[in-house]
């Protein structure tokens, strides 16, 4: 069985269907990559995984489970974690601050923030800063971090490298590849270099259908099809 399935997805924003027919699974570990030109709907499909849009018809299940209409609080509290493009971090309140209010009790199991604080070295050092006063890629970690602040079967990232420099990018990489040694990421990318050397799996959006899912090594081997579906925007 798969950790997430979707089925025939069809999401409508107001009175325009942006996603039409989205279908994919999502293996349990490791890190699956969904792809696609902007505007194809994956910041949509992301949000409709989370509850924040309700598709109709179509299906979405976790571990087996409906969470087609569940609310977004409920789908949390089964495991799944998510990581908006705008990073959802409070600019006012410090690092430890932020990740406080990550968690479901107000209390950081210390092992899991040193843990964290291994993978974001400036998590550590920053921790009493006001996260407003951070760089972007740390800013960025710190919303990786409440995503996984406690333990998390499904991670949704919506494009994490968005205006990185390349240095940091690579210490996302290797952050992301530890984290997905214990729970599963689906992970939105523009950047395909990126996305190519942690994607397992993968699927492409364009213009709210899956027109194209399989192995990542497969698709990065295949320059005709990557110009085809994603063309010059990748
Ligand atoms: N709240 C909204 N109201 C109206 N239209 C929306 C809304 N959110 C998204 N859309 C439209 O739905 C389509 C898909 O948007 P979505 O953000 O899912 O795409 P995306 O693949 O994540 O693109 P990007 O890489 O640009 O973020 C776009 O045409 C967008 O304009």
């Amino acid at each position: 069985m798969s950790l997430l399935s979707l089925k025939s997805v069809r999401t409508d924003i107001g009175q325009y269907a942006v996603l039409h027919d989205v279908s994919f699974e999502v293996p349990e570990g490791g890190v699956f990559v969904l792809l696609g030109r902007n505007g194809a709907g994956k910041t949509t499909t992301l949000r409709s995984i989370m509850g924040l849009w309700t598709p109709s018809p179509g299906s979405i299940t976790f571990r087996g489970q409906d969470i087609t209409a569940m609310h977004t609080a409920d789908i949390a509290r089964l495991g799944i974690a998510y990581v908006p493009e705008n990073m959802g971090i409070f600019g006012t309140l410090t690092v430890d601050e932020n990740l406080v209010l990550a968690t479901a009790t107000g209390r950081i199991d210390p092992d899991r923030l040193k843990w964290v604080h291994g993978l974001f070295p400036a998590l550590e050092t920053f921790r009493d800063k006001q996260a407003w006063s951070l760089s972007g890629g740390q800013k960025q970690m710190l919303s990786v971090a409440r995503a996984i602040i406690e333990p998390r079967d499904l991670i949704l990232i919506d494009e994490p490298t968005k205006g990185l420099a390349p240095s940091i990018v690579d210490a996302m990489a290797e952050a992301f590849r530890e984290i997905a040694e214990t729970s599963t990421i689906l992970l939105v990318e523009q950047n395909f270099g990126f996305a190519k050397k942690l994607g397992r799996d993968m699927a492409v959006i364009d213009d709210g259908r899956v027109v194209h899912a399989g192995s990542m090594a497969e698709f990065a081997a295949d320059r005709a099809l990557q110009d085809r579906l994603l063309s010059l925007s990748m």
